[in-house]
């Protein structure tokens, strides 16, 4: 929120308490208090007044950049005050505005926003200087509220120390370690879709249902060594409180839009002894007590044994850096991070795949040829990383439903781009799902779902892309997804465990890929599919 707003709200809300106190209790003369309000309102009028007509206009730094011609100062450059998936209409601009890699882009209210459009500009901020720029409040609140957290890896020093001790759980060799136990937990999973679809042959099987418990579970042993089971236990447990508290941020967008400019944290500290005692609280309680208890354990096995375990949470105990606290902050990290997102590539996997028998048939060939059900082998992460159509199907759900289609960012001190002055607050927008599918960067089928651009020699790195920084589902530089390793290996490994076994064909064609209402990308009701099985 503005800082002006920051001040101003509370010094208003004060002046209408004293004035409602002095003309109904005390009835004494409110003439002062009237002066003081008409004092207030001035100010705000003059503070509108700069900030959303002479600002913009005049004096802004980004006067010279290109603007999309339309604008309104209720919706800025939008056509509606709230869009429904706000990438979307940027990525229009992107592509109809000519520039030079930055654009000037209006939200409501005349709040300036630069959208980064070139691999150069993207390059200089997170490669040249990735400290200039960070996440923005909303996105720091979101995450304290959902974790409860402190968060020290918000800041350089603490995000520095966060990254170089927590890299040796992320790397492509330990994540592969990690993949049999994900295996087992995906063929726990078609047991239990076999026999529904067994059990209620005249219903299709609600895909997102077991793909969200199947990713927890796993999410559960690779950070702390856990099994939440909440294959077989699916009502009640972790699963359903940490729903409860995403819930609360992806209501309509109109909340979101009083959230930038309506501080309401202030409010909500006051009210947080209340709020602990809503069933939001009290879930929050109950996420937080659980993994502290799976933190806990682990530090006791280190402690009594001396020896670490592949988990992410034995990993950073035996790190001997964290303290106990930290441990389970980066535990609701990780649990905020992952599992939906990772559960999200799977479902646009399955989707695509049960649209196209033909890519199926190839994938489940390929998948057939080198792994057995009853494989239980260590290298079976190694395994599935050779399998290139696979691989190649993973890259290309990643490229087409990055999970956030325009990234957020603030700049967090003075800084330029690509020689522009840019000031500390400035209100940038990283646009990944446009960039994802720039025919310039991606080739004339840029918008085309197709996993063979992955395939063969250097393609299977980037896709036939010119370099690294075309595909930024991830992000890029220091700050880029640590658990991306994770995320692609249990994307394949529950992808072709499922190809495997089943033949599945989409049942709700018509409804399956429209998006929900929200800053990620996101199907509204996810695939559900016919499942026909194929064998052992
Ligand atoms: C398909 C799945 C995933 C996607 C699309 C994804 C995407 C992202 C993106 C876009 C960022 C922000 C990068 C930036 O600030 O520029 C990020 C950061 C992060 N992700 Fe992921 N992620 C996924 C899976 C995971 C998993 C499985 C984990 C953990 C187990 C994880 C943990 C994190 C963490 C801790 C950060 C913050 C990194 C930092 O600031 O240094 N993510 N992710």
């Amino acid at each position: 929120m503005p800082a002006f707003l920051e001040v101003w709200l509370p010094l208003a809300a004060c002046t209408l308490i004293a004035l409602f106190y002095k003309s109904l209790v005390d009835r004494g003369s409110v003439g002062p208090i009237l002066t003081l309000l008409a004092l207030e309102l001035g100010s705000l009028l003059l503070w509108a007044l700069y900030w959303m007509v002479l600002y913009p206009a005049y004096l802004t730094p980004f006067r010279h950049l290109p603007t999309p011609p339309k604008r309104s100062w209720l919706r800025g450059n939008r056509t509606k005050l709230l869009p429904d998936n706000p990438w979307v209409e940027v990525r229009e601009v992107m592509e109809t505005l000519p520039n030079n890699g930055l654009i000037r882009f209006y939200e409501a209210f005349s709040r300036e926003v630069l959208v980064i459009t070139s691999i150069d500009a993207i390059k200089e901020m997170n490669s040249v200087k990735p400290y200039d720029f960070g996440h923005p409040k909303q996105v720091k609140y979101m995450l304290g509220r959902i974790t409860s957290s402190n968060f020290n890896f918000l800041s350089e020093h603490g995000h520095k120390m966060f990254r170089k001790h927590l890299r040796p759980a992320f790397t492509v060799q330990h994540t592969r370690k990690l993949v049999p136990a994900v295996w087992d937990k995906a063929q726990e999973m078609i047991q239990l879709m076999e026999r529904e679809s067994r059990n209620t042959p005249d219903s299709p099987v609600d895909l997102r249902d077991y793909i969200r418990r199947v990713m927890w579970d796993t999410s559960g042993l690779a950070m702390f060594g856990h099994d939440f089971q909440t294959l077989g236990h699916p009502e009640g447990g972790i699963r359903d409180r940490f729903a409860l508290l995403l819930s609360e941020f992806s209501g309509p967008a109109w909340v979101r839009l009083i959230m930038y400019f309506v501080d309401l944290r202030p409010l909500l500290t006051l009210l947080s002894p209340l709020a602990m005692k809503t069933s939001l609280g009290r879930a929050l309680t109950y996420v937080r007590g659980a993994v502290g208890s799976v933190v806990a354990d682990n530090e006791q096995k280190y402690k009594s044994a001396g020896k670490q375990d592949l988990n992410i949470t034995s990993v950073s105990v035996a790190s001997g850096i964290f303290p106990h606290n930290e441990l389970i902050d980066n535990g609701m990290l990780f649990l905020t991070a992952g599992p939906n997102s990772t559960g999200t590539a799977i479902e646009w996997a399955l989707y695509e795949l049960s649209k196209r028998p033909e890519m199926q048939e190839r994938l489940r060939a390929e998948v057939r040829a080198c792994l057995d059900v009853a494989d239980k082998a260590d290298d079976i992460g190694q395994k599935l990383a050779s399998l290139p159509y696979l691989n190649a199907i993973c890259s290309e759900v990643i490229r087409c439903y990055p999970f956030v289609p325009l990234s957020p960012k603030v700049t967090e001190k003075d800084t330029t781009l690509l020689g522009v002055p840019v000031p500390k607050d400035t209100a940038l927008a990283v646009p990944v799902e446009a960039l994802n599918r720039d025919p310039k960067l991606w080739g004339p089928d840029a918008d085309v779902f197709n996993p063979d651009r992955w395939m063969g020699g250097d393609n299977a790195l980037n896709g036939g892309a010119p370099n690294n920084f075309a595909m930024l589902s991830f992000g890029a530089g220091p700050n880029i997804c640590i658990g991306q390793n994770q995320a692609r290996a249990f994307l394949a490994c529950v992808v072709a465990a499922v190809v495997r076994r089943f033949d599945m064909q989409l049942a709700n064609a018509e409804t399956a890929g429209r998006l929900r209402v929200a800053p990620f990308k996101k199907s509204e009701e996810g695939p559900m599919a016919w499942l026909k099985i194929v064998g052992l």
